[in-house]
């Protein structure tokens, strides 16, 4: 799949998942975007159908999974939870970085896909701590209450299991938790290499822009400026295959870093640590300018590449 890597967190009912989530969520608009699962539990008091879940009925649910429509599903505490293929496509349409809410279940399940994301499992510092938060949170019976228990015990030992998890934070104070899970996908929203497939026999137009730090407005940027970005100093590769391409006839716009223009220009096989940010827009001007602020940053030179098609196909490894 393309795109950045998705995001799965995973961990105990009552861990403190969706706390950390909805603030990441808040103080990050337009960078991450949430799967909404499906479940056949009832909503809770301020929960929002189509936002904090799919709510649906069994039937309805199984009928989707027969009909191949989700990447993974599971049985939770007596009700069906599942991921959907379009719950992952809807976000990566509007490309943000995924992130996906599953038990420990839809971790080994998604293990079996190709959707490669970091895995992060939020813990709570003991159980006796996890059963005074799911009681205090008052959206359990005891019988729920008991079963989350359960998997949570399973859980907490499972996550200890070299392999399973890329990371593991321990939510005991909620401020240390947050920043880690923030540092941790701060380096997951860099890309890391980049694989494109050919494209340079498409270009139509490149110009070179600038977002000017104060204005917000574009610039031309100066020769001096330009020479000294584009003749900055990198040994990353990019691995450049023409047969790939699936071209439209369609126009796409191209951001691409000054270093990985030079590399596709001198046609080089190499691979790139650059950043390269794809927008699927038929007019520069519907670009809407939150989307452009989190693809461009102020002050850096980028090449704006017009290109033939909207296929490109860009695999961020
Ligand atoms: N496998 C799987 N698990 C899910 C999915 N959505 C939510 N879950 C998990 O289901 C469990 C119960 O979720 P929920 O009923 O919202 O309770 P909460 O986690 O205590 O708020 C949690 O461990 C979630 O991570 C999904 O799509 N697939
Ligand atoms: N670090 C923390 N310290 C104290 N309470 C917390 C902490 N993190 C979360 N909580 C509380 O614990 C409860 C469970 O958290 P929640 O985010 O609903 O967990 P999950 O989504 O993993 O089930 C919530 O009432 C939440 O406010």
């Amino acid at each position: 799949m393309s795109g950045p890597r998705p995001v799965v967190l995973s961990g105990p009912s009552g861990a403190g998942k969706s706390t950390l989530l909805k603030r990441l969520m808040k103080d990050h608009e337009g960078v991450f975007g949430f799967s909404v699962s499906h479940t056949t539990r009832n909503p809770r008091p301020g929960e929002e159908d189509g936002k904090d879940y799919h709510f649906t009925t069994k039937e309805v649910m199984q009928e989707g999974i027969d009909n191949g429509e989700f990447i993974e599903n599971a049985e939770f505490s007596g009700n069906m939870y599942g991921t959907s293929k379009s719950a992952v496509e809807d976000v990566r349409a509007k490309n943000l970085i995924c992130i996906l809410d599953v038990d420990i279940q839809g971790v080994k399940r998604i293990k079996e896909t190709d959707l490669d994301p970091i895995y992060i499992s939020i813990q709570p510092p003991s159980l006796e701590i996890l059963e005074k938060r799911l009681r205090d949170r008052q959206t359990e019976t005891e019988e729920s209450l008991q079963k989350r228990l359960e998997a949570a015990r399973i859980d907490m030992e499972l996550s200890k299991e070299p392999g399973v998890f890329d990371v593991v934070i321990i939510n005991d104070d909620l401020e240390k938790a947050y920043k880690e899970l923030k540092d941790i996908l701060n380096d997951v929203s860099k890309p890391k290499k980049t694989k494109i497939f050919g494209f340079f026999k498409y270009f139509i137009e490149v110009h070179t822009f600038c977002l000017n730090r104060k204005s917000k407005r574009f610039k031309k940027p100066s020769k001096k400026e330009m020479m000294t970005h584009f003749f900055a100093t990198f040994e990353h590769k990019c691995d450049l295959n023409p047969s790939e391409i699936n071209a439209s006839g369609k126009t796409a716009f191209l951001f691409i870093s000054p270093c990985l223009y030079r590399q596709l220009v001198v046609h080089s096989r190499t691979e790139t640590n650059a950043a390269v940010h794809l927008l699927r827009v038929n007019d520069l001007k519907s670009v809407k300018s939150r989307e452009m602020n989190s693809i461009i940053t102020p002050g850096e030179i980028y090449f704006l590449i017009c290109l033939t098609t909207t296929e490109i196909q860009i695999e961020i490894l």
